[in-house]
């Protein structure tokens, strides 16, 4: 059996008027805040998504979907998950597992997460099991911690039998 692993990193900036999307699982900003982007900005799947395609050396995200292309403006990042799993299907990979880490002050996640892992294992063919989300404050430090935005990193585990 053959192992390969990959890490992504991703963030995105808090802005008045954009929706706040998180593992694909909408949610309500204290200050009514959301995530700048081109597409949904959510940041947990784009770290996800490029764990994915680093497992394999399958480039970035930014090389499947570029920004400056209309057809992603707006785009749900649960679809584009669905197309970088089946890149990783397509070369005979299995996901063992993948775990993320949402940096974030707010809003409070922690009531969310099972929604979380919900969406995105029903997305990838996984049981929630096989999916990790955790959440941190970064203490009031840096761009998070002054929330100008929210950041995550991400792991993925992927064998081939
Ligand atoms: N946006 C967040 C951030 C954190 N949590 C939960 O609180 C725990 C403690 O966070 P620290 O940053 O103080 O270490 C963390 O383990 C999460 O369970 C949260 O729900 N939402
Ligand atoms: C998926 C894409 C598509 O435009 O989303 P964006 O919202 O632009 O987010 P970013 O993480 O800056 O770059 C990834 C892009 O490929």
């Amino acid at each position: 059996m053959q192992l390969r692993i990959g890490n992504g990193y991703d963030i995105h900036r808090l802005v008045p008027g954009r929706p706040l999307i998180l593992g694909g699982v909408r949610l309500e900003h204290p200050d009514g805040l959301g995530l700048d982007g081109h597409s949904d900005a959510d940041v947990l799947v784009h770290a996800l998504m490029d764990a994915l395609l680093g497992a394999l050396s399958l480039g970035d995200i930014g090389t499947h979907f570029p920004p400056e292309d209309e057809r992603w403006r707006g785009a749900d990042s649960l679809v584009l998950l669905e197309q970088v799993v089946a890149l990783v299907a397509e070369r005979g990979w299995q996901v063992l597992n993948i775990d993320t880490v949402v940096v974030a002050e707010r809003p409070r996640l922690k009531p969310h997460i099972a929604a979380m892992r919900d969406a995105i294992a029903s997305r990838m063919g996984l049981a929630p099991e096989q999916v990790g989300v955790k959440a941190t404050t970064n203490e009031g430090l840096g761009p998070t911690g002054r929330q100008e935005g929210i950041a995550c990193h991400a792991v993925a585990l992927l064998h081939r039998p």
